[in-house]
């Protein structure tokens, strides 16, 4: 397990990671998001003793990394996977590896052939593609078959078959009881590869949790409803009659409507009152990637002048940064709804409207100093005006201070193995790789 605990990390005016604190266990994909400059690969290189933590620590099985006894065989990584001699044959540059950490030759072979890279061994690394080399640096990381592996990026340049490989090796490797850290850009693909989720924006922890409750709690289902094309004042009839029976009601840039906080029969029983047929009534979740949309946007550093998400979001004045987003809570000013378990008003409209809450409401990290035994003051906590999560209408308060330990919000996760593997067999068979 690797363990984090008030992890900070400046480099001189630059907070890179602010007091953050999880725990990434065994027997699980655990998918590390955050936006660009977030701070993962800076986290990651503090678990694997290549920075020093400012203040706090991080470690693994209940070491620091330095500490590990035989590390390189308990513990693999690939953080950047172009650092290896472009000189050198992939062949030769994981036997350097392996005879540095008294890993036998027969190893090599083995990961070679688990990444599928058999039959370019014998080739300077340096005329790799950047999916061979992305796959010698996971080669690398499986050498001393560890337990616990961290991957910064490991889809980054692999074609659509490499990347079903990449997401297939890393469930086989949690199914085998291992510990594996996963970051990765690429929403999609984290769906489908983690089973948990740590999540940061600006260095600090925004979410711990299931993939499945981290859409729960940043998204909410919503059903489309579409009356006949050809007659549009039905359309305008149901939605005033899903309104007056307590809906929330958008329109679709397809003519078809959007409604939430009405189930899916009480929206069919108000059509029929009505007298309005339906063409479509369908039940809709948001993907994984809405869900942390939602939840990263006033973490994102560095965002296009031209902003696909425009009109998702509620108008800043310029030059404003948008808010921090609160774990659990998502962005403030978005569109789209807490989920209405948190008392979020779904689809609710732009600031300045009535019923919107103000920005900053949802939460906004808390005044530096709140707590003066939490470690060194938020660098974030004067970005944006805001009123205490506490007292914001209708929202509960924010589980974490920002100056405070992190939460755990993650539900129990599969418990480790009871004893590791013990012969240092290929993760996965060679046959698999291809
Ligand atoms: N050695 C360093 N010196 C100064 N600043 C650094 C250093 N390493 C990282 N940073 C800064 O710390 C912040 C976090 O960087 P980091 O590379 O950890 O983010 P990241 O989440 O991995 O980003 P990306 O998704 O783009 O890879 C960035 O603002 C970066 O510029």
């Amino acid at each position: 397990m690797i363990e984090a605990v008030g992890l900070t990390k400046r480099y001189g005016d630059k907070t890179a990671v602010y007091n953050l604190s999880f725990q990434v266990r065994p027997g699980a994909v655990t998918g590390f998001l955050g936006p660009n400059g977030s701070g993962k690969s800076t986290t990651m290189r503090m678990i694997l003793g290549l920075d020093n933590p400012t203040a706090g620590h991080v470690s693994i099985g209940g070491y620091p990394y330095r500490k590990l006894p035989n590390a390189p065989r308990q513990v693999g990584a690939l953080l950047d996977a172009k650092a290896v001699h472009g000189g050198r044959a992939a062949r030769n540059h994981l036997l350097s590896l392996a005879q540095l950490s008294g890993i036998p030759a027969r190893r090599v072979d083995e990961v070679l052939g688990v990444v599928g890279l058999q039959d370019v061994a014998r080739k300077r690394s340096k005329g790799f593609s950047l999916g061979m080399g992305q796959r010698l640096g996971i080669a690398a990381a499986l050498l001393g078959d560890p337990q616990v592996l961290l991957f910064d990026e490991p889809v980054n340049g692999l074609d659509p078959e490499g990347i079903l490989w990449v997401r297939n090796l890393m469930k086989s490797l949690a199914a085998e009881g291992r510990t594996v850290f996963v970051s990765s850009h690429l929403m999609s693909e984290m769906a489908l590869t983690a089973d948990h989720l740590i999540v940061i924006g600006r260095g600090q922890l925004l979410a711990d949790m299931s993939v499945k409750d981290f859409i729960a709690a940043n998204s909410a289902g919503f059903a489309r409803v579409r009356t006949p094309d050809t007659e549009p004042q039905l359309r305008e009839k149901l939605a005033g009659a899903l309104t007056e029976a307590g809906g929330h009601v958008l329109p679709e840039q397809d003519g078809a409507l959007r409604v939430t906080g009405l189930p899916l029969p009480r929206i069919s029983d108000v059509a029929h009152d009505t007298d309005v047929r339906l063409w479509e009534l369908s039940p809709h979740q948001a993907s994984l990637e809405e869900a942390y949309m939602r939840m990263t946007q006033g973490a994102v550093d560095y965002r296009s002048t031209v902003d696909q998400k425009e009109g998702l979001q509620q108008p800043l004045p310029p030059g404003a940064q948008p808010p921090m987003p609160v774990a659990g809570q998502g962005q403030p000013g978005w569109y789209a709804p807490p989920p209405p378990q948190q008392g979020g008003q779904p689809f609710a409209p732009p600031q300045g409207a009535p019923g919107r809450p103000p920005a900053g409401a949802y939460g906004a990290p808390a005044a530096p100093g709140s707590s003066p035994d939490a470690g060194p003051a938020n660098p974030y906590a004067q970005q944006v005006p805001q009123t205490p999560p506490s007292q914001a209408p209708g929202h509960p308060a924010a589980p974490q201070a920002a100056a405070a330990p992190a939460p755990q919000q993650a539900p129990a996760q599969p418990p480790a193995p009871a004893a590791a593997p013990s012969a240092p067999a290929a993760p996965t068979k060679p046959e698999d790789a291809r």
